[in-house]
């Protein structure tokens, strides 16, 4: 395993007005590994992800990526209007990839082909995090950050999206998983405990 460094985030503060939700918090995640944050509910976990992204500038600290990122937030950015092939094409431009076979074999693993004509207002919640997750990952870059990217998955997808990050790992690329399920712990690499605005590293397995 390499340990070349895909992200770097130091001393990050991040207040909401009086709330002080980060509070020097540190992370880094190298290639290759599949690291997991957990916390309780309103722990921070979501903005210290939209820091690590760049959606959200922090009080204080500072954040380094290294190379192209994927980000799949907790609430789907998608256009009700449009369909899920729609969608594929829209980022295809936005990512300026050649051709979309590996988006739809993500599509087909994660089971909604028979969705690609359906408008993605008109999707299950399941299947619209789903397309939300296809998006963040169609265009296989080394940096996946993704904030509880299996909510309202079946059994058998939250397997198959395991196996998949398994194999993104695999392929050396780093994926930064927001958890909140006990039974996932078992496939990171390490686990990162956010607890009073900090995180705190605890090996998982
Ligand atoms: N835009 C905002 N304005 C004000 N307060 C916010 C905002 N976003 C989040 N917060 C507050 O910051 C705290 C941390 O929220 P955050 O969503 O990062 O937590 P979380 O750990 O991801 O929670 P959950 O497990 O419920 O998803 C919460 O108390 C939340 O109410």
């Amino acid at each position: 395993m390499t340990s070349e460094t895909r992200l770097r985030i130091r001393a990050v503060h991040k207040a909401y007005g009086r709330r002080a939700v980060l509070r020097g918090a540190d992370f880094t995640v190298s290639a290759g590994m599949l690291a997991g944050v957990v916390g309780e509910n309103g722990s921070g976990k979501s903005t210290l992800l939209r820091i690590a992204v760049g959606e959200l500038v922090p009080d204080g600290g500072s954040v380094q990526r290294f190379g192209a990122l994927g980000y799949c937030p907790q609430q789907a950015v998608v256009n009700d209007t449009l369909t899920v092939a729609q969608h594929l094409r829209f980022f295809q431009v936005a990512y300026r990839l050649p051709r979309l076979t590996e988006a739809w074999e993500l599509v087909d693993l994660l089971g909604f082909g028979a969705e690609r004509r359906t408008r993605a207002g008109e999707l299950s919640g399941g299947t619209r995090q789903k397309l939300n997750l296809t998006l963040a990952l169609m265009h296989d870059p080394p940096l996946l950050v993704l904030d509880e990217p299996y909510q309202g998955f079946d059994w058998d997808t939250h397997q198959r999206f395991w196996q998949l990050a398994v194999q993104l790992r695999s392929l050396g690329r780093s994926v930064v998983v927001v958890s909140h399920l006990l039974h996932d712990l078992q496939h990171f690499d390490t686990v990162h405990h956010l607890r009073d605005g900090r995180l705190h590293e605890g090996a998982a397995r």
